[in-house]
């Protein structure tokens, strides 16, 4: 029987790296966005290359449909043994541009979201008497603050944190939390920050890469299979020794 795992934001980006990569590793996989033409499209490709998976339609800012689409999975893949809590999104929002709206959106999806699938998986789990493995999508801007973007980075703190204390309250039910932390990654996000950030700036497209991209040690931005292989780890048994932590995968952007 194979083990499952269920990735959100797998529709496009990292979070369709991750469910290209653990169909590959052997995983059935629910391909979780709130895009059903990208989750399908994703589910699709592994499907026809001899893999398992299904895509399912979930908004992983609402809690109830973040439990019925870990349910779905369960039910429907027959198990249930790793969570990926990917999904994000990242507008770049100076410190005086902040609003209410942009802070309810960004935590509702970046913060809420992984806490309710750190719930929902915890119940599948229960539901299927053993422990499990819960990751989590954190960042370099997670460690440091980045500029202009205030509210992502505090999210992504607040992930590293979850995962920290998840790590500590889970581990009794044999339960390990990790996170992953990206740098800049070759993704539509990346693409929107770099035109948000450059348009700010008065400059042209790819101005915002060239920023960021001076502190990346190994002087390239990363692939989203580059992330994808430390979640590899992350969700097999070679990680099985560790809880609590948030890797930081940036080509040297950060040291900690
Ligand atoms: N691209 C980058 O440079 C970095 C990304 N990250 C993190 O990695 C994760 C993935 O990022 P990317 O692939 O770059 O993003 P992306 O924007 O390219 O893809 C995000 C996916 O999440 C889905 N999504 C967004 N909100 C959702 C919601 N409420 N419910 C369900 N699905 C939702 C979107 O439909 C999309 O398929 C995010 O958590 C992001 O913060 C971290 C560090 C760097
Ligand atoms: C978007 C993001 O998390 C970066 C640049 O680290």
């Amino acid at each position: 029987m194979k083990k499952v795992a269920f990735v959100t934001g797998a529709g496009q980006g990292i979070g369709k790296a991750i469910a290209l990569r653990l169909a590959k590793d052997g995983f059935a996989v629910a391909v979780a966005d709130y895009n059903a033409a990208t989750a399908n499209a994703v589910a699709d490709e592994i499907n026809s290359h001899n893999g398992s998976a299904i895509a399912v339609t979930v908004d992983v800012s609402d809690r109830e449909q973040v439990f019925a689409a870990v349910e779905e999975a369960r039910t429907k893949l027959k198990g249930f043994d790793v969570i990926v809590n990917n999904a994000g999104v990242a507008p770049s929002t100076p410190i005086e541009s902040i609003t209410p709206d942009v802070v309810d959106k960004v935590y509702n999806i970046n913060v809420k979201g992984v806490i309710w699938g750190i719930q929902a998986a915890v119940q599948a789990f229960k539901a299927e008497k053993h422990g499990g493995k819960i990751i989590n999508a954190c960042s370099q801007a997670g460690h440091v603050g980045n500029p202009e973007l205030a509210v992502y980075s505090s999210s992504k703190f607040a992930v590293r944190g979850l995962t920290q204390t998840a790590a500590r309250d889970l581990a009794p039910l044999g339960i390990t939390v990790n996170g992953y932390c990206p740098g800049i990654v070759k993704t539509p996000m990346w693409a929107e920050i770099d035109r948000q950030v450059s348009e700010a700036a008065g400059q042209p497209l790819g101005y915002g890469t060239e920023q960021f991209a001076k502190r990346i040690t190994l002087g390239r931005l990363s692939e989203p299979e580059d992330v994808a292989a430390c979640v590899s780890f992350l969700a097999g048994p070679d990680s099985n020794y560790m809880t609590g932590q948030s890797l930081l995968i940036d080509g040297g952007m950060v040291f900690s």
